[in-house]
């Protein structure tokens, strides 16, 4: 068994009287793909903003590499290792895939850059960084193009890469192919696969057929509680979630 990255014990998270995020008990283990998915308004998003620092959880704990994280701002989790994707409305469009991803990587070591290296030193070990990154995604050949006229696919793949160029301990993925066009579907998949070998990889999604394929684990949310948890396997036979989305349907 791997050691626990990340886990919150009673997490909750209400606006008013309403508990979008309700009692959750998470464990996130090293080295594993952890999907969470559950109907419309289950509070996976509520839940994601709490663990990145992007809401402030109401009630219970979040530790994360043994350190209680719940009042810290997100920042600070990131500084520790916790990274979700950047959005694309963060890309620089006109600069190249190359850049984007120097740039991220600069970011990653913001004012200690500049106090503790000699410039030229620092651009050399940002661009390793970047062309570690572009051999990853598998897109070297695109290295110079610039990063709006890359597909929306592509540009979400990116997105993906500069949250790695933080070399984090955890990567968050809020609904990674939402979006994209069935031709790009199958390259994050196998990208976020792939990054599971090496990382800790924590995401909500959507799209069953990825969500069976590639998780280690699922924790299925419903009305801000967790409703399952297992390998796909059990998930997949369970009742209660085969009645949960159903009874969103109905
Ligand atoms: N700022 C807010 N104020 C009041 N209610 C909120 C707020 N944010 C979310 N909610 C409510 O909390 C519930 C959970 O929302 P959340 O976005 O976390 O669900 P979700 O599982 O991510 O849904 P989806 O799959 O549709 O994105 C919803 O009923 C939503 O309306």
């Amino acid at each position: 068994m791997s050691t626990v990255l990340l886990q919150t014990s009673g997490l909750g998270k209400a606006y008013g009287n309403f508990h979008a995020v309700n009692g959750v008990d998470l464990c996130v283990r090293a080295g594993t793909i952890h999907t969470v998915i559950g109907p419309n308004g289950a509070g996976k998003t509520t839940l994601f903003h709490c663990l990145t620092g992007e809401r402030r959880p109401t009630s219970g704990k979040i530790l994360f590499d043994g350190q209680d994280i719940t009042h810290r701002p997100a920042h600070k989790r990131v500084s520790i290792g916790m990274a979700r994707s950047f959005q694309i409305t963060s890309l620089f469009q006109e600069l190249s895939v190359r850049e984007n991803l120097r740039l991220a990587a600069q970011g990653r070591d913001g004012a200690r850059a500049l106090t503790f290296w000699r410039p030229t030193e620092a651009r050399r070990q940002h661009l390793e960084i970047a062309d570690q990154i572009l051999e990853r995604l598998n897109m070297t050949a695109r290295a110079n193009t610039p990063a709006g006229d890359l597909s929306h696919g592509l540009q979400r793949v990116l997105e993906v890469g500069m949250a790695l160029c933080g070399k984090p301990k955890l990567l968050l993925l809020d609904e990674p192919t939402s979006g994209m066009g069935i031709d790009d579907i199958p390259l994050m998949t196998s990208l976020i696969a792939e990054l599971g070998k090496e990382h800790t990889v924590m995401l909500i999604e959507h799209n069953m057929s990825i969500v069976m394929s590639i998780s280690d684990t699922i924790t299925v949310m419903s009305r801000g509680q967790i409703l399952v948890e297992g390998p796909p396997a059990v998930v997949r036979q369970d009742e209660r979630v085969r009645s949960a989305y159903l009874g969103e349907e109905g």
